[in-house]
């Protein structure tokens, strides 16, 4: 397969980009932060100066960037994909980004001739790491057909979902209910501390029943300890539940857990949690009235 460009080197793209060289692809890798860099560069990548020179040398670019104002100024900004963006070349946008701001990606490299995918992914650090994240695109199918190569070696599955925008709103409910259920899980530790069970007992039992699932088996231990190391970023993880409301508004529908959900996040990230795991929210339920 042609060499593979790839922007941004967070815990995510980092993981993605080396898995993409561990099975033998070609990677040119560009960071705002140049220095996160450096590892993969140890491993064979060849570092771009800028996005544009990235698009210039290869035939698909993959990006996977914090949020929208930074997924928009890889594009847009001085040196951005758009300068060298053109017929035969692709770029795969992997953020989690509303619908609106993947159109307005898509919108602006179909009118320089270039084709384009959103592909934001389900799974975390580890399943990054693996291989085995979940694939949600949406856009052009041509690229979505000749990317495929790639998206093997990055998920276990892969989905094409139709037009732009629906790869980002299909990642944005999945994150909203992430989220929602985050807080339930953190208010049902609190619940068992404070009434004088152990939390440890509440997980084995949970891990038992019909609502046992990976999320609460892999955070639940390291919560208990008060450990939160980030895989998935708190401040995204409300970002996400931002974006998953606004796909609310838009189409009328109420959604008061993932509200609360989204109060608890923001809280989080008021008391400086917003860099820590997103199950860092389990100290926002930890705080209790001071006794009389
Ligand atoms: N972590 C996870 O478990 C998962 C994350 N996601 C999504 O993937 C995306 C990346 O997440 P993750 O890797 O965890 O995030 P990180 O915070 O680890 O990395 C964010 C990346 O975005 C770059 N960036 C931020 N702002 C800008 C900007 N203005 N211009 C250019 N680059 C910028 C950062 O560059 P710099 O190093 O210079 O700051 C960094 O490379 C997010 O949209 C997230 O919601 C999806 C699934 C799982
Ligand atoms: O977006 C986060 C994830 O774990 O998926």
């Amino acid at each position: 397969m042609e060499e593979i460009g790839f922007l941004g080197m967070g815990i995510m793209g980092k993981a993605m980009a080396m898995n993409l060289l561990r099975n033998g692809f070609k990677v040119t890798v560009w960071n705002r932060t140049l220095s996160k860099c450096d590892e993969l560069k140890e491993h064979g990548a060849s570092v771009g100066e800028s996005p544009a020179a990235v698009v210039k040398k290869c035939k698909y670019t993959i990006g996977m960037l914090s949020d929208p104002p930074a997924a928009l100024s890889v594009v847009f900004d001085k040196g951005g994909i758009l300068e060298e963006i053109s017929s035969g070349k692709g770029y795969i946008d992997m953020s989690t980004v509303d619908a609106e701001t993947s159109s307005k990606i898509s919108e602006a490299v179909i009118a320089k001739g270039g084709s384009f995918l959103e592909a934001p992914v389900s799974g975390s650090k580890k399943p990054a790491e693996d291989g085995q994240l979940v694939i949600l695109s949406a856009g052009e199918k041509g690229l979505y057909d000749k990317i495929l190569p790639a998206f093997d070696v990055l998920g276990k599955k892969s989905f094409f979902l139709g037009e732009v925008g629906n790869g980002a709103k299909m990642k944005l409910v999945v994150n909203m209910i992430m989220g929602s259920m985050m807080n339930a899980f953190s208010e049902g530790l609190v619940l068992a501390d404070k009434s004088g069970l152990s939390p440890k007992t509440l997980l084995d039992v949970l891990d038992l029943g019909a609502i046992a699932n990976p999320m609460f088996k892999m955070k639940g231990p390291s919560m208990i300890q008060n450990s939160y190391n980030p895989a998935f970023p708190l401040k995204h993880q409300q970002k996400d539940m931002r974006l998953a409301l606004a796909l609310g508004d838009e189409n009328a529908v109420s959604m008061p857990v993932a509200a609360a959900a989204n109060e608890a996040f923001k809280k989080a990230r008021s008391t400086g949690l917003g860099d820590l795991d997103f199950s860092a929210v389990y100290e926002v339920f930890k705080v209790t009235e001071p006794s009389a």
